[in-house]
């Protein structure tokens, strides 16, 4: 597992230190046999959990600003991208939020077995812990395979700072960029890169949207929980 990971880490350019890649490790066993018992993953393979997971998450490591300080992951699930990032990123505190308890529970684990002390661990829904004093406080916001583009910009954005930035994974292809210039409109949001890259092994082609909050969100976003899913801006 070490050595597929650091091959990969190798494709990407990306080079840590021991402590990281010891964590790394320690994280993807305890996924693996948390895994046995209560269903995180669907991926259950050494191999494909280090790169649909692990090194799909460490695709954004060269788009995260060196001036980032907070960070936020929403619908993080066991903790992709935001526990491999706050792993390899200990100088950036990281908050790791999901609605299902067996995930936030695990993950909690994780950050104990571990000394995480940037992350911290949220068992809410986006809509309902941004009344927690939380609207504009982030720098870098991430979200993978939670839903469409125009439903998490409404969860994302108002948890930004003005300048602050969101990188959102998605598969190729999918177009949901096209279907979200309202969102990105009514959200005063815009669209600053799009990447497309390849995992290293499989060479499955993966799109990081890379965009920026220009103005603060009105407080009328995001709408009552549920909302922004059932009626996408
Ligand atoms: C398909 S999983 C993806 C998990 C992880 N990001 C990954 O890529 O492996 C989507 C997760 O988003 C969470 N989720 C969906 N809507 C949410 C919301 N409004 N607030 C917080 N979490 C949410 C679900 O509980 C689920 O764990």
């Amino acid at each position: 597992m070490r050595e597929y990971l650091l091959k990969g880490l190798e494709s990407l350019g990306l080079e840590f230190d021991k402590v990281i890649i010891d964590n790394l490790i320690a994280y993807a066993k305890l996924l693996l046999e948390t895994n046995k018992h209560t269903n995180l993953t669907a991926i259950r393979d050494e191999d494909s959990l280090i790169e649909k997971h692990f090194i799909d998450s460490m695709l954004l490591q060269k788009s995260i600003s060196e001036n980032t300080e907070t960070a936020i992951d929403i619908g993080t699930g066991a903790g992709f991208p935001g526990m491999v990032l706050a792993i390899c990123n200990p100088k950036i505190k990281f908050t790791l939020m999901d609605s299902v308890g067996k995930k936030t529970d695990f993950l909690e684990m994780v950050k104990n077995e571990l000394g995480l002390e940037n992350v911290e661990v949220i068992n809410d829904r986006a809509e309902e812990f941004i009344k927690n004093e939380k609207r504009g406080t982030y720098d870098l916001g991430l979200c993978r395979g939670v839903s469409k583009l125009n439903v998490i910009l409404e969860y994302m954005i108002p948890f930004l700072k003005v300048d602050g930035v969101f990188l959102a994974q998605k598969m190729e292809g999918t177009g949901e960029e096209n279907e979200s210039e309202n969102a990105l409109n009514v959200l005063d949001s815009e669209i600053e890169e799009i990447y497309k890259l390849e995992l290293p092994f499989s060479s499955d082609p993966r799109t990081i949207i890379k965009i920026r909050k220009n103005k603060a969100t009105n407080s009328k976003y995001p709408r009552r929980t549920g909302i922004p899913l059932k009626r996408p801006l």
